[in-house]
C-alpha cells in the first residue's frame, strides 16, 4: 500500500494491511510517521508474534489494540499483545465483554498525529463499531460491511437485519464518496473497497430493506468452526485462565 494512496501523498499515516488466512481476518497496524505512535485493528491470536515483530521493525510505539467487535470466528490477539509495555485494548460500550478501554458513539482516539473517530454499527453484533480516519478519508469496518457483502446476523436474537441496514446506511454510506473502506474480511481475494463502489454494487445493501431483510434471512451459513473456542475466549479479550 503507498502512502500516496491515502490523501495524495499528504498523509503521516503508516499503514499495513497483514491477513491471516486460517480465517480470512484482515489485521491492520496504523501509525502516525510523525511520532510512531500505533494501533493494531483485529489481532488474530496465531498471528501475534508476526504483528509484534512488524511493529519492532518499524520502531513504532503501540498504544491500543483495537477490536471492531467480539469476533466469532477466531480468538483475538489483544490479550497477548496488551503485554506489550503501552498498550490498552478498546472495545465498543456496547460489547458486553472486557476490554482496558470502552469506546462510545462519536468518540475519538488520538495516537499520535492522527485521530481515529468511533462509529457504532450495531446489527453484526451489538457492540460492532466502524474507525474513521478522516484526514486519510479512510474506514476500518470490521463485519458491519465487508466487500460486496456484510456480517451476517444470525448470531442474536430480533431483529438485527434492520439494526444492520440503518447502521451502514447512516455510518458508513454517508462517508464522502471516496473514502477507502478496509474489512476485517475477505473471503474472495479482495482487500478493500469505496463508498461509492460499496453503495452503488453491494449486492446485499443496494436493496431496499425489505428485500435486504430477506437476503439475510436466506444466507444459510453454518456457523464459524471455532465459535465455541472464540467468543468465552473474546468476551475476556482473549485472556483465558
Ligand atoms: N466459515 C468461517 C466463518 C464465515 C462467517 O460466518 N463469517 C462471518 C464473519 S466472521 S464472525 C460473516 O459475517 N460472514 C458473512 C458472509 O456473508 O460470509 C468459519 O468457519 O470461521
Ligand atoms: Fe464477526
Amino acid at each position: 500500500m503507498l502512502a500516496s494512496q491515502f490523501n495524495m501523498g499528504k498523509s503521516n499515516l503508516i499503514f499495513r494491511q497483514l491477513f491471516d488466512k486460517d480465517t480470512s481476518t484482515y489485521t491492520y497496524i496504523l501509525a502516525c510517521s510523525e511520532t510512531k505512535s500505533a494501533v493494531i485493528i483485529d489481532p488474530v491470536l496465531e498471528c501475534v508474534e508476526r504483528d509484534l515483530k512488524l511493529i519492532k521493525e518499524l520502531d513504532l510505539n503501540l498504544l491500543y489494540g483495537i477490536n471492531t467487535h467480539v469476533h466469532a470466528d477466531h480468538i483475538t490477539g489483544t490479550g497477548k499483545i496488551k503485554l506489550y509495555p503501552t498498550c490498552k485494548s478498546v472495545l465498543g460500550s456496547k460489547s458486553g465483554a472486557k476490554a482496558d478501554m470502552f469506546v462510545e458513539h462519536g468518540a475519538k482516539l488520538k495516537f499520535g498525529n492522527l485521530t481515529m473517530e468511533c462509529r457504532s454499527t450495531p446489527g453484526h453484533t451489538n457492540g460492532c463499531s466502524t474507525y474513521v480516519l478522516h484526514d486519510q478519508r479512510v474506514a476500518f469496518t470490521g463485519d458491519a460491511l465487508l466487500i460486496r457483502g456484510c456480517g451476517r446476523t444470525d448470531f442474536q436474537q430480533g431483529a438485527k437485519e434492520i439494526l444492520l441496514y440503518n447502521s451502514v446506511h447512516s455510518q458508513i454510506f454517508s462517508l464522502p464518496s471516496d473514502y477507502q473502506l478496509y474489512p476485517a474480511h475477505d473471503y474472495k481475494g479482495l482487500t478493500v473497497t469505496t463508498v461509492n463502489e460499496e453503495k452503488t454494487l453491494n449486492p446485499r445493501l443496494t436493496k431496499t430493506l425489505e428485500e435486504f431483510v430477506e437476503i439475510m434471512n436466506n444466507l444459510n451459513l453454518a456457523y464459524p468452526k471455532r465459535i465455541d473456542v472464540s467468543v468465552p475466549a473474546n468476551l475476556v479479550c482473549g485472556l483465558q485462565d
